[in-house]
């Protein structure tokens, strides 16, 4: 059955669907009739003859992957052709060159903050002048026309206080002008929701970073026009200027586009949601959606598109601090700039996206401290709702959770948290990122921390797992600031090295982690591994190397291993296990007592400094231990011992065991 739209709305483009799957995609193209479109990453074409080639001769003039978005973005915003640029500010860049010394660009007043910045600091300074309308009122576009004027620069829905603008009013102003060409920021709205060509525009423009890839993860600028002299020129520069995308963005954005229709419908609906919802919500001031009657281009709206995005502004009641602790105190909505992707947004325009926009003008079109936009993405309705109504609660106070270890240390300097170094041992200033964006970043954290059982999606795992630990989510959200070393090292492969000293410290001496990260049954495999792999590398430089190349580090560890079957266990390094056993039926003890005793919760510190630290103060199966550390120089050495056994080191490295599990066999 035919999808008949949002009532009061225009229906829905025909054939979208099908035209974002098909168009440009056609397998003959291809030698191999490859349905997915393949990544062309050649640089260069061979020719058969000088001059004489396929249609493709060099990546940036035309590149076989690149085109294939090309068409079919052609196809969904109406148009003839389409351009891909390297971002959408590559995209203004190249439709401003078609632009000479001294012409005027009319630019809606709210426009987005790069705009902005571009049209006031780049072109002003090349000669373009550039005025700023409020063409709600498509009189005040009348009146801003002069002869030097030669391009109008839409956007609607505005960035960020989503006024709209009668896309069509303005371009029968503009036809009377003939010379004058109209553009049109479609990024908001995306093809599926407004066809600025089919409205009388010259230039659609969107960029494609924010719904039409849809996310997050690409950043790239697309240009559809229907006249033949505009796509000349605009592929003369497209070349000329060379702000093209890799065959990769292309690729990954044209994968985007197949989805699109299906996204932006749940956008719709969750947008709706949550304008509705902050709308009736005693904290909330006032409420910008244009999908509701009290938008007061409502009716525009409905007549000139599909439906509405994700995109709802608002300005929440109080004052800076509100605003800012209602951000930080989100967990679902990540607070970070950019929109249209699968995730929910949410930012702060004056500090964040619009902060290039000088602060008089901001104020002006109502981008106050208070302002708050949201990217409302795909994730489920309820728990979107109920993490607005418990971040505006919380905002209440103007609080939120200190975001440094030294926020956290100032309110008690001697401990900031169990067992913690003092700040300078961790990062120099000890200031440390915010919690909540680095939480969201790592989901290597996530899963290990075994928040992954609970629930499906980031946030909430984050949510559940700061239910877990023992203190408030504030408190919670501190730890996880106080664990950069998760953060920095163990998320993202190659930069586990630099991190090391901080990692052993961390494990030598915080039984937070132990107790709240090492339960077993919560996070066994990871934690163990991890455990016993901080044990192994813990300061000594030349070590670190091994976590980072294999070939050489693994030498070392095969030396390491060939003492400590029981790491090579717990580490997961298959295959690399020597089996030189001779020293290993004594080592394989010393690693069971390693295993049990820093696998197990809140024994690892006060185990670890009585039994190996100090030679001597061995309490625990004394006989094992002993003899381990005499044949362990590496846990002398890093474990602290060998501040006392140092001379006895290298007469004991090679000692037979003698401990009672030995004897016994
Ligand atoms: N800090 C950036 C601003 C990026 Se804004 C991205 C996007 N257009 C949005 O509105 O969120 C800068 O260019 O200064």
């Amino acid at each position: 059955m035919a999808d008949t739209g949002t009532p009061g709305f225009l229906p829905p483009f025909k054939h979208f669907a099908t035209d974002a799957i098909h168009c440009g995609q056609e397998p003959e193209q291809w030698r191999s009739g490859a349905v997915v479109p393949p990544i062309s990453l050649s640089t260069t074409f061979k020719q058969q003859a000088p001059g004489e080639h396929t249609g493709y001769e060099y990546i940036r003039s035309g590149n076989p992957t690149r085109e294939c978005l090309e068409k079919a973005m052609a196809a969904l915003d109406g148009g003839k052709y389409c351009l891909a640029y390297s971002s959408g500010s590559a995209a203004l860049l190249n439709i401003c060159h078609l632009l000479k010394p001294g012409d005027t660009v009319i630019s809606i007043d709210d426009v987005y903050g790069g705009t902005n910045r571009y049209f006031q600091k780049v072109a002003s300074e090349n000669n373009l002048k550039v005025i700023f309308v409020d063409c709600t009122n498509p009189k005040c576009l009348e009146a801003a026309i002069t002869p030097e004027t030669k391009l109008v620069w839409l956007e609607t829905p505005t960035n960020p206080t989503l006024k709209v603008i009668d896309i069509k009013a303005c371009a029968d102003i503009v036809r009377r002008h003939p010379g004058v060409l109209l553009a049109v920021d479609n990024s908001f709205m995306s093809a599926y929701f407004q066809r600025p060509l089919s409205l009388g525009a010259d230039i659609c423009m969107s960029s494609a970073t924010k719904y039409i890839n849809g996310h997050s993860d690409v950043l790239i600028g697309l240009v559809s026009v229907n006249r033949d002299d505009l796509y000349e020129r605009l592929k003369f520069l497209q070349n000329g200027l060379g702000a093209v995308p890799s065959p990769f963005d292309c690729y990954m954005c044209n994968r985007g586009l197949k989805t699109l229709h299906i996204r932006m419908k749940l956008h719709f609906k969750n947008g709706l949601a949550v304008a509705k919802f902050l709308e009736s919500h005693p904290r909330v001031e006032k409420v910008i959606y244009p999908g509701l009657p009290s938008h007061p281009q409502h009716e525009v709206i409905k007549k000139q598109c599909t439906g509405c995005p994700g995109m709802v502004t608002f300005y929440i009641k109080g004052n800076i601090k509100n605003a800012s602790a209602f951000l930080r105190n989100l967990k679902v909505f990540t607070l970070a700039e950019s929109l249209g992707g699968y995730e929910s947004l949410a930012e702060h325009p004056a500090i964040m996206t619009h902060a290039s926009v000088p602060e008089k003008e901001r104020e002006k079109l109502g981008i106050t401290d208070t302002l708050i936009r949201l990217s409302v993405g795909l994730e489920d309705e309820e728990d979107l709702l109920a993490d607005l109504d418990q971040a505006l609660e919380a905002a209440v106070s103007g609080e939120f959770p200190p975001t440094t270890i030294q926020q956290q240390s100032n309110s008690n300097p001697s401990q900031p948290f169990p067992g913690a170094e003092p700040d300078g041992a961790w990062a120099g200033d000890g200031k440390l990122p915010v919690c909540s964006p680095a939480q969201a970043q790592f989901p290597w954290i996530q899963e290990q921390l075994g928040c992954a059982r609970h629930s499906s999606h980031g946030f909430r795992r984050i949510g559940v797992c700061q239910a877990q630990f023992p203190r408030d989510s504030g408190a919670v959200g501190v730890c996880q600031a106080q664990f950069p070393w998760i953060q920095e090292n163990m998320g993202v492969p190659g930069t586990v090295p630099h991190g090391f000293r901080r990692i052993w410290v961390c494990q030598a001496q915080f039984p937070w982690i132990q107790e709240n990260m090492g339960v077993p049954g919560t996070v066994p495999q990871g934690f163990r591994r991890i455990g016993v792999y901080q044990a192994q590398f813990p300061m000594d430089s030349g070590e670190l190397g091994c976590a980072r190349h294999s070939s050489q580090g693994f030498r070392r560890i095969g030396v390491c291993q060939a003492q400590f079957p029981g790491i090579q266990e717990n580490m997961g390094v298959p295959g690399t296990v020597p089996m030189d056993s001779g020293e290993l039926g004594c080592a394989r003890h010393s690693s069971l007592w390693i295993q049990e005793n820093w696998g197990v919760p809140g024994t690892v510190p006060q185990g670890f400094r009585s039994s190996w630290g100090v030679p001597g103060t061995v309490p625990v199966d004394s006989g094992a231990v002993g003899v381990c550390q005499a044949q362990f120089p590496w846990i002398q050495e890093q474990l602290g011992c060998a501040r006392h056994s140092s001379p006895g080191i290298q007469g004991t490295q090679m000692l037979k065991c003698d401990c009672n599990l030995c004897k016994g066999k």
